[in-house]
This record gives structure tokens, C-alpha cells and sequence, in this order.
């Protein structure tokens, strides 16, 4: 994969996802393992526009299984895994999940002893890291005591929130002032005014926050907003009939929620998402929890924003006095993980499940409410270390 110099959004020079798929379907709705793979000929794929027939067809393809495994049923959710009462089953596979990304609460002195006179910078995701995961994402609240507890720790140390959601929109719910804000997988990123290379990078602009204060704002895929704003046009017009779903418009990609749509629907839903794409080379699908999102083919994503942020907040970036952390819980949030990951103990990548996930993150925190113990720990923390020094 090649980053074209010429443009001024760092675009892949991959073939278009489009022109990869001999299934009747876009390459980007099947999971990732599958991804790229060739396929022998005559495996042509009929999916009726209306009726899901073929189901059969469509599950040996993988992609309804993508969407099925996109985020654990809600009973699970709630279930506490704990080591006394689960079964055999889960309590097994937990427990070996669980030395593989241990948690990061019960770790919490293995990673101070680390972190001590270093220089910690801290990346949220939002939901399902700072507010739970709701059926109505307009309802995905974060409460007043995680917002104390995210506003303390940004006391102590430079704190972002990276989100799929808009930065407008992801800032609202927040309401600090005193956090960075990159919004839609890291594509709009609202930083501060430095002496770093960032500045510089050609889709930086200079604008005002909240507060009338000089920032930086960097758009990478700045040039796709009309596409957005059409293809989100689309597929609410497309998906209207169908009870349940629902789409947002984050100004760099576009998300379509089936998370509270008939199961026997979901084949009409992707459909629907695969026919748009089609039209537009140019986008590829992500999946998130119970959600495709539609967003620009360039080489940016929350890993990119981090190292960005990193850089810009005082080029904190690759230095071994400085440790980054991030926590989430989306698949898109293993890009971050993995870039923490890339040279040995850059950073610590905690992910927030209630069960075994595959993930690159290193640690593991249960749910929100752990988030919350662990944030606050690192303030209690930081304070001790600044009585003692
Ligand atoms: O990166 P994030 O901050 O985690 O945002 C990812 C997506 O979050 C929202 O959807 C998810 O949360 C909703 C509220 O709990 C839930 O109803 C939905 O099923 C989840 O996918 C948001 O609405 C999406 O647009 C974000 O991409």
C-alpha cells in the first residue's frame, strides 16, 4: 500500500475496493480476514434486492457474520465474568484471555512503576469507553462523574478523545474545553497552535475553538465532504423503509445503524450500503458495533490521529519518555493499538471488553465504569507523586 505524494490527502494507491469484488459485492462488507482474498470463478454471488433468498449464499461470504459478531448481544454485555460463577466454558476462555491482556486496574502498579518520571498522554474513545452502549446513539450520554473523572485526569495530562462521531458532536456530549477533540475515525482533528511539523502539514488550517483560542485543524479528507453529504442523502433515502435503521452524518464518513433492526433486514441493509458503494470507488466500509460506516479510501485512521496528536501536542511522538495510552473498545480502535504496539512499549493500548476479544491492545478494562476506576486512579496517582516530590 503507497501513499501518493500528490495529493493533498494522504490517499491509497490500492486498487479500488470496488474493482476486487467478484462476488456482487463490495470487498469492504466482508470481514476482514477475508479482505483481499481471491476467490475461484463462478462463485458469483445473486443477492435479491428485496428478499434475502440466498441467505446461504450470503452467509458463505462472511459479511452478515461480520455484522452479527460486530458487537456482543446485550445480555451478554451486562454479564459479569467473573472467575467464581461463569462456566467452565467462558470461565476457561476468559482466564486465558485474561493473562494474554490482563487488567489494566489489578496492573495498575506494573504500569505506573513504568510510566514514572515519563510524561503519560492519555486518548479516549467515546462510546462504549466513556458512555455505555445504548440502542439510540443520540442517548449515548457519558455521566457527570466520568466527565469529572476524564476533566481531572486532563488536569494532569494532555488528553484526547478520538471518536468516530463528529468532533462537533463528540464535544458536545463531552463538554470540556480543556481535552482535544479528533472526530470521525481521526479525520478532523482540532489540536493546538505549536512549533511542530504538524502545523505545517498541508491540511492544517488555522481556526478558533470554543473559546475564541487560535487551533489547528486538520482535515486530511477535507475534499470528501460533499461526497459524504450525497451518499449520506442516499442512504437515508434508501434505508427509510426499513424500521430500526438509522443514519448519521459525521462529515468525513457516514454511519448506518442496524443495531435496532430485525435481523432479517440486516441482508437489505448491507445491500443497500454495497449498492452506494459501488457508485463511489473512492469510499470503502468499516465495520463498528451494530454499525457500517462508509468512509473516505485514505490512509488515516485513529492509529494516524494519535501519532499526529502525539507530534502536535509538543512532538511527544516516539520518545521514550513519554507514554501514550489509549483506551477503546471498537474494532476501530485497533488501529491505535497497534500503532502503541508497533515498537516494543511505545504506549499501553487498553481495551474495553466484558469478554475475549482478538485484539492488539495490552491490557484490558471490563466496562465504562472500570474506565472510570482506572482514570481516576491515575489522578490519585499523579497527585501522590507530586506530594512526595
Ligand atoms: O469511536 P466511538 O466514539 O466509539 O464511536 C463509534 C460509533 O459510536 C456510536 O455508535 C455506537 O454507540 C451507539 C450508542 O451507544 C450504539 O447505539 C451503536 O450501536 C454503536 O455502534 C455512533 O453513533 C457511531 O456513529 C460511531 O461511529
Amino acid at each position: 500500500m503507497e501513499l501518493k505524494t500528490n495529493h493533498a490527502a494522504p490517499v491509497l494507491t490500492d486498487p479500488p475496493p470496488i474493482s476486487k469484488s467478484r462476488l456482487g459485492l463490495h470487498s469492504s462488507l466482508l470481514p476482514f480476514s477475508q479482505q483481499g482474498a481471491s476467490f475461484s470463478s463462478g462463485k458469483y454471488i445473486n443477492i435479491p434486492r428485496k428478499k434475502p433468498g440466498k441467505l446461504d449464499d450470503v452467509r458463505s461470504n462472511g459479511w452478515l457474520d461480520a455484522m452479527k459478531s460486530s458487537s456482543p448481544p446485550r445480555k451478554k454485555l451486562n454479564k459479569d465474568f467473573n472467575f467464581e460463577v461463569a462456566s467452565d466454558d467462558v470461565d476457561n476462555a476468559y482466564c486465558s484471555w485474561m493473562l494474554k491482556h490482563p487488567s489494566a486496574l489489578n496492573s495498575f502498579e506494573r504500569i505506573t512503576n513504568f510510566a514514572r518520571k515519563k510524561k503519560i498522554a492519555i486518548f479516549l474513545d467515546y462510546d462504549g469507553t466513556l458512555s455505555p452502549i445504548v440502542d439510540d446513539p443520540d442517548r449515548a450520554i457519558m455521566s457527570n462523574a466520568m466527565r469529572s473523572a476524564v476533566k481531572n485526569v486532563a488536569k494532569h495530562f494532555p488528553t484526547a478523545i478520538i471518536s468516530g462521531r463528529s468532533r462537533d458532536k463528540v464535544y458536545d456530549l463531552v463538554g470540556l474545553t480543556e481535552l482535544y477533540y479528533a472526530g470521525s475515525h481521526g479525520m478532523d482533528i482540532m489540536g493546538p497552535v505549536t512549533n511542530t511539523d504538524s502545523n505545517d502539514h498541508p491540511n492544517c488550517v488555522k481556526s478558533t475553538d470554543q473559546k475564541g483560542k487560535e487551533v489547528n485543524l486538520f482535515q486530511p479528507a477535507r475534499e470528501f465532504i460533499p461526497m459524504i453529504n450525497e451518499v449520506f442523502r442516499t442512504l437515508v433515502e434508501n434505508t427509510k423503509g426499513i424500521k430500526g435503521a438509522k443514519v448519521e452524518n459525521h462529515k468525513f464518513c457516514a454511519s448506518v445503524h442496524y443495531r435496532n433492526v430485525d435481523e432479517k433486514n440486516w441482508s437489505t441493509i448491507a445491500q443497500s450500503v454495497h449498492d452506494i458503494l459501488k457508485d463511489y470507488p473512492r469510499l470503502r466500509l468499516t465495520h463498528g458495533r451494530k454499525v457500517l460506516e462508509v468512509r473516505p479510501v485514505i490512509d488515516w485512521n485513529k492509529g494516524k490521529a494519535v501519532e499526529f496528536l502525539l507530534e502536535s501536542l509538543g512532538r511527544l511522538n516516539g520518545r521514550d519518555d513519554v507514554l501514550p495510552i489509549y483506551i477503546g473498545d471498537d474494532r476501530t480502535d485497533e488501529d491505535a493499538f497497534k500503532f502503541l504496539k508497533k515498537k516494543k512499549k511505545r504506549g499501553y493500548g487498553i481495551l474495553v471488553s466484558p469478554g475475549p476479544k482478538e485484539t492488539s491492545a495490552f491490557y484490558s478494562l471490563k466496562d465504562p465504569s472500570e474506565v472510570m476506576e482506572f482514570l481516576k486512579s491515575l489522578v490519585r496517582w499523579k497527585e501522590e507523586e507530586e506530594e512526595a516530590n
